[in-house]
């Protein structure tokens, strides 16, 4: 029989984004509440008891709502938002994470979405720390920048208004939300030193960590970074590990799709990389990757609808 989904938030920039790669999917029927009633918690308890899965794309605390309002034993959830992405009895949608990763979504009832940033992060990080080349108590910094879509209606509003601010750092307190998911799901002991920007263009991420291999347990070359990275993903449609030589990184190299693209650049003389994922924060970085975990959790082909 057909499964249903109700998206929570649809009318949302990551919500609009799902729509878009759920729309004339025929394995799966969607259900849509009318716009004035989008916001009524009668007609959302309904559409989310209706529904086989629920697609979250709303604030932390209506995210929080939304599973609140669960009445049955039956309806799945993925939730995009940060509410649940270190919460007790919640599976880390990360499908890629882990080689059992993908296996604990099909499981799972309720599943979290991995934060933009913390995507690319772990992609580039969790395989290290998992190899033992970098040790758990290791110092790890993250620099990245955003799209200004990675901040919602409230932010494109802001930067599509007269406003125009062309590189802005923020964050600067390292308490951003994404701290404690970057270090549970890495293995890290401590949270990363997180240094985020947003830029003047809508949609797009770099990612990016930076690492003196000659500080870390048998000075690991530049080759032997890469080939971990490369092993971890050899099998993935979505995440791709590019061997080439580039000069630069595009923050629009992977806009509009849900591929991740990881790099291993620097200096093999010195002894020190760049590791560089870049990825859409709406694509692998939001709609994508909850199309991608829907498609897991319903035993369909996990890259259905999605932008490859
Ligand atoms: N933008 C991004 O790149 C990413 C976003 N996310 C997460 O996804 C979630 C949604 O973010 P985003 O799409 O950017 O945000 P938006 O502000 O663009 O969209 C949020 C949507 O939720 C609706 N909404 C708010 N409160 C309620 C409620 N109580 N009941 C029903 N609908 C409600 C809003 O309604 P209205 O239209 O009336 O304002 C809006 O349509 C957030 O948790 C965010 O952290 C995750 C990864 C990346
Ligand atoms: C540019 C910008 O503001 N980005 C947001 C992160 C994007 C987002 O909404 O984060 P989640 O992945 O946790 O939902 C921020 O830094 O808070």
């Amino acid at each position: 029989m057909t499964k249903t989904v109700f998206i929570d938030g649809g009318a949302g920039t990551t919500g609009l984004e799902i729509v878009d790669r759920l729309a004339g999917r025929a394995d799966l029927s969607i259900l849509t509440l009318p716009d004035d009633r989008r916001k009524d918690a009668e007609a959302r308890r309904e559409a989310i008891n209706d529904a086989d899965f629920v697609i979250l794309c709303l604030p932390d605390d209506a995210a929080r709502e939304a599973v609140s309002l669960i009445a049955n034993d039956r309806t799945r959830v993925v939730d995009a938002s940060t509410a649940h992405r270190t919460a007790e009895g919640w599976v880390y949608g990360f499908a890629e994470l882990n080689p059992e990763q993908e296996e604990r979504i099909a499981e799972a009832r309720f599943v979290s979405n991995p934060g933009c940033y913390p995507t690319g992060f772990l992609a580039l990080v969790r395989p290290m720390v998992r190899a033992g080349i970098i040790p758990a108590e290791f110092p790890v910094t993250v620099n990245a920048a955003s799209g200004y879509s990675g901040g919602g209606k409230a932010m494109i509003a802001e930067y599509e208004s007269a406003t125009h601010r062309a590189f802005r750092p923020y964050g600067l307190s390292l308490a951003h939300k994404h701290a404690p998911e970057m270090q549970r799901h890495s293995g890290l002991s401590h949270a990363p030193i997180f240094a985020p920007s947003v830029v003047d263009t809508y949609r797009g991420m770099v990612v990016e960590v930076p690492l003196p291999l000659y500080a870390l347990p048998g000075a690991p070359s530049l080759d032997k970074v890469a080939h971990v990275l490369a092993e971890a993903y050899a099998n993935s449609r979505i995440v791709r590990f590019s061997p080439d030589a580039v000069a630069a990184v595009n923050i629009e190299e992977n806009a509009g799709s849900d591929r991740m693209t990881l790099r291993v650049c620097g200096n093999a003389a010195t002894g020190q990389a760049r590791l560089i994922a870049t990825l859409d924060n709406l694509g692998k970085g939001a709609g994508g990757a909850a199309v991608q975990n829907l498609n897991i959790m319903a035993g369909l082909d996990p890259t259905a609808g999605l932008v490859l």
